[in-house]
């Protein structure tokens, strides 16, 4: 239980201030006047007589710690459990927006001091502030003002505080955090765009995006077989631990464009409530910058790098790697990598395959945990064996073109309808043709108010055999240019063949004339 400062401890501990400011301004003038021997010992007894009269032990939780200024994850827990349990006592409170933007957490201000009760011990919390005299000018404004919280109790009660109390606080804060977690999409920016020096690689935005499994339109066992892949992926830490790997997987999506790879993405990340991280790799300025940005990235998150083909001509540095170098080491594949990477500087990113291999699954891929790393395709064919060799990518999803079963989901989704009588229709025309989910999803859309599940069902079926015939076309032309193209060499094969002739002939006329 948390009550707000009692004005008896507040009474009692001005009481104890003037006590021991008496004591202060004795110890001064002892100091002149007392030798060194006498001083220490009289310092050692007004220590234990003030350990006697003053048994509180206060300990301080300071928001920032460490070199990069990185937020203390101890302050964040102390300040997410006092906003449950301090919000109804304490008079001045601090508000700020939780969980899709529909509600608000609640927190002390600053000099607001709240009490607790944890099995029979009383504890008080106190959130302060200092602000630094210096009147250097600083870049972070932040660093100036330094919070706190500082907790107080009685000594006899440390052991109590220490082993059961402060992992309750943050264990409880954890808890409360992950519930309230508002998830986010973040982007990595390029260098200029950021604000003053220091300040994140990644920029975020909330992440709201409403897919889900049960509206991704795809054969129902495959993407059991892929929930199950997730969910047992989430919960595997202790089994990572055990074989030493580090905690995450690897998934390559690859298909035509508009079968659901985003989509698919979405799903995930709300299936298992975790981050988005969407990594542009061509605003990567290069591989040191790449390594950041991994390191930057909060566990339960997933990292996202989409055309994978199209951010990096990552396969045309391996070729090269292949014809300079057979043997196929490690360290010919960095030395090759390196070289492209200045190739690679006039578009703008110096990021080479060796850095990416080494983001995915070297050695710093290993700090934080709990990662997912996708990347999607539309040409599978075009990427090195390297980048999606199993440990880097561990599972291969196919999207491919929308079957029976993906329309079924649609319709469900659409207009709430599992059977209809132009469905075998719809069954037949879609097993011979090649239709993307995009492309049924926006033909089973109500383009006016009047459009039910009959008129949606119909366009489809008018789209579906519209998409037929223009592929029929298209491989009429293709079989066309092709035995054109076969006539063409034939004719220019015959050319030659009489100009060689001819050649020889007139050969052979001037070995007789001689
Ligand atoms: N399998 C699917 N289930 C449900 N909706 C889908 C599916 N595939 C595509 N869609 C719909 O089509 C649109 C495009 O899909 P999406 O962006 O996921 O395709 P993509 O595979 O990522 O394409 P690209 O390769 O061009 O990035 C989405 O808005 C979504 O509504
Ligand atoms: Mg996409």
């Amino acid at each position: 239980m948390i009550y707000s400062g009692s004005s008896a401890a507040g009474e009692k501990w001005a009481q104890m201030g003037s006590a021991i400011a008496g004591l202060m301004f004795a110890y001064a003038m002892f100091q002149q006047y007392f030798p060194s021997f006498l001083l220490s010992f009289l310092e050692k007894q007004s220590r234990k007589l003030m350990g006697y009269i003053y048994p509180y032990i206060t300990i301080t939780f300071r928001e920032f710690t460490g070199e990069r200024l990185k937020r203390s994850e101890l302050y964040s827990d102390i300040e997410t459990y006092l906003s449950t349990h301090s919000s109804t006592r304490a008079k001045r409170l601090k508000a700020e927006v939780v969980k899709d933007s529909k509600s608000v957490m609640l927190s002390m201000d600053d000099q607001e001091e709240v009490t607790d009760d944890f099995q029979g011990v009383r504890l008080w919390w106190r959130s302060s502030h200092k602000t630094s005299k210096t009147q250097s000018i600083s870049f972070f404004p932040a660093a100036d003002e330094k919070r706190y919280y500082s907790l107080t109790f009685h000594r006899r009660h440390r052991d109590v505080v220490t082993a059961s109390y402060l992992p309750h606080v943050m264990e409880t804060g954890k808890e409360i955090s992950i519930k309230n977690r508002q998830r986010k999409l973040y982007t990595n920016s390029s260098g200029d765009d950021r604000g003053y020096y220091r300040s994140s690689l990644w920029s975020h935005v909330v992440f709201e995006h409403p897919a889900s499994f049960k509206t991704l339109a795809m054969e129902p066992k495959k993407k059991q077989d892929i929930i199950n892949d997730l969910i047992t992926f989430s919960k595997a830490k202790d089994y990572y631990d055990q074989i030493g790997k580090a905690w995450k997987r690897g998934y390559l999506l690859y298909g035509p464009p508009g079968t659901g790879k985003s989509t698919m993405i979405a799903a995930m990340a709300n299936l298992l409530g975790y981050d988005v991280y969407d990594l542009e790799l061509t605003a990567v300025k290069d591989n040191t910058q790449l390594r950041k940005l991994l390191i930057e990235t909060s566990s339960k998150s997933i990292i996202v790098i989409e055309d994978i083909d199209c951010s990096l001509d990552l396969t045309g540095q391996r070729k090269k790697k292949k014809e300079e170098d057979s043997e196929g080491d490690e360290e010919g594949k960095e030395a090759i990598a390196k070289k492209m990477g200045k190739n690679d500087g006039k578009d703008g990113s110096k990021v080479t395959l060796s850095g990416l291999l080494n983001f995915i699954d070297g050695l710093w891929s290993a700090c934080g945990s709990e990662r997912i790393i996708v990347f999607t395709t539309n040409y599978l064919e075009k990427l090195d064996p390297a980048l999606i060799r199993r440990g880097r990518m561990d599972k291969h999803i196919e999207l491919s073109y929308c079957s029976f079963e993906a329309f079924k989901v649609l319709a469900k989704n659409y207009h709430q309808i599992d059977s209809h009588e132009l469905f075998g229709d719809i069954e037949k025309a879609l097993g011979e043709t090649n239709m993307t989910p995009a492309d049924v999803a926006e033909s089973l859309m109500p383009k006016c108010s009047d459009d039910d599940a009959d008129a949606c069902l119909k366009t489809l079926v008018e789209a579906i055999s519209r998409a037929k015939e223009e592929a029929r076309m298209k491989a009429e032309e293709e079989e066309a240019a092709k035995e054109k193209q076969a006539e063409e060499e034939a004719k220019k094969k015959e050319k030659q063949a009489k100009a060689k002739s001819e050649k020889d002939e007139a050969a052979e006329n001037d070995e007789e004339a001689e």
